[in-house]
């Protein structure tokens, strides 16, 4: 099952097309490609996509990204919510600062891992699902998904965001995976007065640890073997607005004086160059990490963690909030409803008492997963707890006992080591895709897959 609708893609480079497309196919129910930009904005205005991967450069030996620029600015003229991935290429190391001041969302440059080019895009048309979700005049944010919750702790969580954001104070988030952390980074960064420029995310549990270094702060051509073009680093690309550092607690040991220096100096250096850059952002960092592990010395840097945690958000695990259940059922009932077409308006209240009931290792994110899974299974029918597949809340899971015939079906197996991969790590989404061996998108694509 896709996870999305619609991805344009808009390139003059055949080849960037076709690997494009089987690099995101498994994302998009359907993918559209265009070869030219006079036929971008009438193949984008047709169909509302999720996601446009837009080439910076169409003249032959262009470098300037100009024509790549205007059909930017068109494109977010004819649809302001329009979520933009710009592709840049030997392109100077502003292009991707440009774009992003234009109004993209995020950029890859070529040539892209296919790995990094998913996640960039998976988040962008997250991003994208989200604005789409958020009723008018509900939104925790400007243009964000609602941070649902009145819980007590929650109640604190919103305060905490509405005193933080207007100020330029870095902001650490905590909490276990799915609690939230990105939707309130995005309302951080939404209800700032850096706004109206780009939030950049780097997710650090998503790149290979030996990229990270370049990641951040870019490099210049011939730093390194594979260096075949100066490329931009992320915290120069987010100039003017924020950082949003997740999974700060995979920011390897030796990286982190760099990254303490550049916040302190507001400068970055790309490898490789002999000369620093100036950079204005405001930095929020998200980790999944106990408070315990932060706090040590041999895991993270402490003089960075004061860097970074001049306000520090917790976000509470959803089995220590269970009132807050009910709503978010709600909530994405009625979405997930509308997207199928379904006419489920309630929970009867028997199946609502086992989702309250529910522990939700996997937190908000699963409860999600849980829903859509539900509507799509039910079709028209009461939603019954069968339906949302939950498991028991103390996990007893085994492969297999020797008095019983092991279980062969591959699709109940992969749940169960997906599971159990999960449960082992204490839902620490790197850790358990690394032990599992796939990537971590792919880890989350299973997760959805069964509603984990
Ligand atoms: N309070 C909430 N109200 C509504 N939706 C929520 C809430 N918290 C989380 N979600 C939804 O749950 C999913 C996971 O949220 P998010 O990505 O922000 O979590 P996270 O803590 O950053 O997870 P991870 O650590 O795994 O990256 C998203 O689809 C998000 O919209």
């Amino acid at each position: 099952m896709a996870d999305f609708d619609c991805c344009i893609i808009v390139d003059d480079d055949e080849d960037i097309l076709v690997a494009a497309r089987l690099a995101l196919r498994g994302l998009f129910r359907e993918i559209v490609t265009v070869s030219s930009p006079d036929k971008a904005l009438a193949a984008a205005a047709g169909r509302s996509p999720d996601v446009i991967l837009l080439d910076a450069n169409f003249a032959r030996g262009a470098t300037d990204a100009q024509e790549g620029l205007a059909l930017l600015d068109q494109l977010l003229a004819a649809d302001p919510e329009a979520i933009i991935v710009m592709i840049t290429a030997h392109a100077g190391v502003n292009v991707a600062v440009d774009a992003m001041k234009h109004g993209a969302t995020d950029f890859v440059s070529k040539p892209w891992e296919n790995d990094r080019l998913v996640q960039t895009v998976r988040t962008a048309a997250a991003l994208r699902r989200s604005r789409r979700a958020a009723p008018a005049g509900q939104a925790a944010s400007s243009n964000g998904a609602p941070l649902i919750g009145s819980a007590p702790a929650m109640a604190r969580v919103h305060s905490l965001i509405a005193r933080a954001a207007p100020t330029d104070a870095n902001v650490l988030v905590l909490g276990e995976n799915g609690t939230g952390k990105e939707l309130v980074a995005r309302a951080l960064h939404d209800q700032s007065l850096r706004a109206a420029k780009p939030m950049v995310t780097v997710d650090l549990g998503a790149i290979a640890t030996e990229l990270i270094d370049s990641e951040l702060f870019g490099h210049v051509k011939g730093a390194f073997t594979d260096a075949r073009a100066d490329r931009i680093g992320r915290i120069q690309a987010a100039d003017g607005g924020t950082l949003f550092l997740d999974e700060i607690g995979n920011l390897p040991l030796h990286l982190q004086p760099k990254l303490l220096t550049a916040l302190e100096q507001r400068q970055v250096t790309p490898v490789g160059a002999n000369k620093a850059v100036p950079v204005d952002i405001r930095v929020i960092a998200a980790t999944n990490m106990t408070t315990t592990m932060l706090r040590d010395p041999r895991s993270f840097r402490q003089d960075l963690l004061f860097r970074l945690n001049t306000v520090e958000i917790d976000l509470p695990p959803l089995r220590d909030r269970r009132e807050d259940i009910p709503a978010l059922i709600d909530h994405y009932l009625a979405h997930y409803a509308a997207r199928y077409g379904r006419t489920h308006s309630t929970v009867p209240p028997e199946t609502r008492a086992a989702l309250v009931h529910h522990d939700w290792p996997g937190n908000v994110r699963a409860l999600r997963h849980a829903v859509e899974r539900a509507v799509i299974l039910a079709g028209d029918a009461p939603l019954t707890p069968d339906h949302f597949a939950l498991l028991p809340n103390e996990p007893a899971l085994r492969m297999t006992t020797a008095s019983s015939a092991p279980d062969l079906n591959l699709d109940r197996v992969e749940r169960r080591l997906v599971e159990e991969a999960l449960k082992k790590h204490g839902y620490n989404i790197s850790a358990a895709a690394q032990e599992l061996g796939v990537s971590r998108a792919a880890l989350y694509r299973r997760m959805e897959k069964h509603g984990l």
